[in-house]
């Protein structure tokens, strides 16, 4: 497959480094106004790093857009020309629907909004898939893709601003409470590496003993919380505090402002 990242920021650079960890592909452009975050990618065999993005959409398939949602249509008005049926336009654009972007390239373009997150640099993303009616049949294709990239669901577009919250928001959420544990870790007298390590593989266990084991959570938690032990004690207060109520209300906060963006 010959593939295209356009925009090598924060996210493109991280499916960039996630490809080539895989080697999931036969070329790979990656193409921005400034390439610093890939440059040194250009040295690998079938990857050319560019500043043209003409040059990346007429050597590739599948043209992965990772913009910010400011710039996207500037970007596919410029591009658009050279779009055919051999190319699938995916994006990445939090919050830019299908429609739009059959608006500027043709509703008769196989066109994918794929939603990943941070951690498909490393083999471990979400990735949700939703698919234009004409490249319902290329969704075979980019799964097999995502997949090598960590774990694929294909959704409606209309629950991909939801996924957008979940799981590419959804990575930061975590890492905030894994800070926020480390942080009482160090009040307790551990050291800030320590804290670091401690929280880090507590989450990590979290999160395999779930996915391994296929158990509700409060299941396990039951299997922790000791008869008027200090499980329950902190469990309660941080529930009197609103932990579950402000994670909520932060994911609904959080899929308000992504419809906000979806209107401008
Ligand atoms: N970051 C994340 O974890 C996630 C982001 N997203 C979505 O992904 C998209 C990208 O986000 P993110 O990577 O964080 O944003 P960044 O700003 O880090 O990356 C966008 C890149 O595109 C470049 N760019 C701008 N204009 C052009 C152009 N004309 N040609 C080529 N490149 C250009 C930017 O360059 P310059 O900086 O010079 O303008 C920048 O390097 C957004 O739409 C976001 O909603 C979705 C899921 C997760
Ligand atoms: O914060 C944002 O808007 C983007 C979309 C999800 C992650 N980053």
């Amino acid at each position: 497959m010959r593939i295209a990242i356009i925009g090598t920021g924060n996210l493109g650079s991280s499916i960039a480094k996630g490809l080539i960890g895989n080697k999931s592909y036969t070329s790979l452009y990656l193409s921005d106004k400034n390439t610093a975050n890939v440059d040194a990618f250009n040295t690998l065999e079938n990857v050319t790093v560019t500043n043209d993005n003409l040059l990346a959409v007429e050597q590739s398939d599948m043209i992965i857009f990772a913009l910010q949602p400011k710039h996207i249509n500037s970007v596919l008005e410029s591009v658009t020309h050279l779009i055919t049926d051999r190319h699938t336009v995916m994006s990445v654009a939090a919050g830019v629907e299908i429609s739009r972007i059959e608006g500027i390239v043709g509703g008769d373009k196989h066109i994918i909004r794929v939603m990943p997150n941070t951690a498909i640099s490393i083999g471990k993303s979400m990735t949700c898939l939703a698919a234009n009616t004409v490249a319902q049949d290329r969704l075979v294709l980019a799964k097999d893709i995502f997949n090598q990239l960590g774990t694929t669901m294909v959704i409606p577009e209309e629950q991909i601003q939801a996924a957008t919250v979940i799981c590419a928001s959804g990575i930061a959420f975590w890492m905030r409470l894994v800070r926020a544990t480390t942080q009482g870790a160090i009040q307790l007298g551990f050291e800030a590496h320590e804290a670091h390590e401690l929280a880090l593989q507590t989450c990590y266990g979290a999160a395999s003993l779930l996915k391994e084991s296929g158990k509700h959570p409060e299941e396990e938690i039951d299997r922790v919380t000791t008869p008027s032990g200090c499980t329950i004690e902190g469990l309660n207060e941080m529930e009197h505090q609103g932990l579950s109520s402000s994670l909520i209300k932060g994911i609904n906060a959080s899929f308000e402002k992504i419809n906000q963006l979806k209107k401008n």
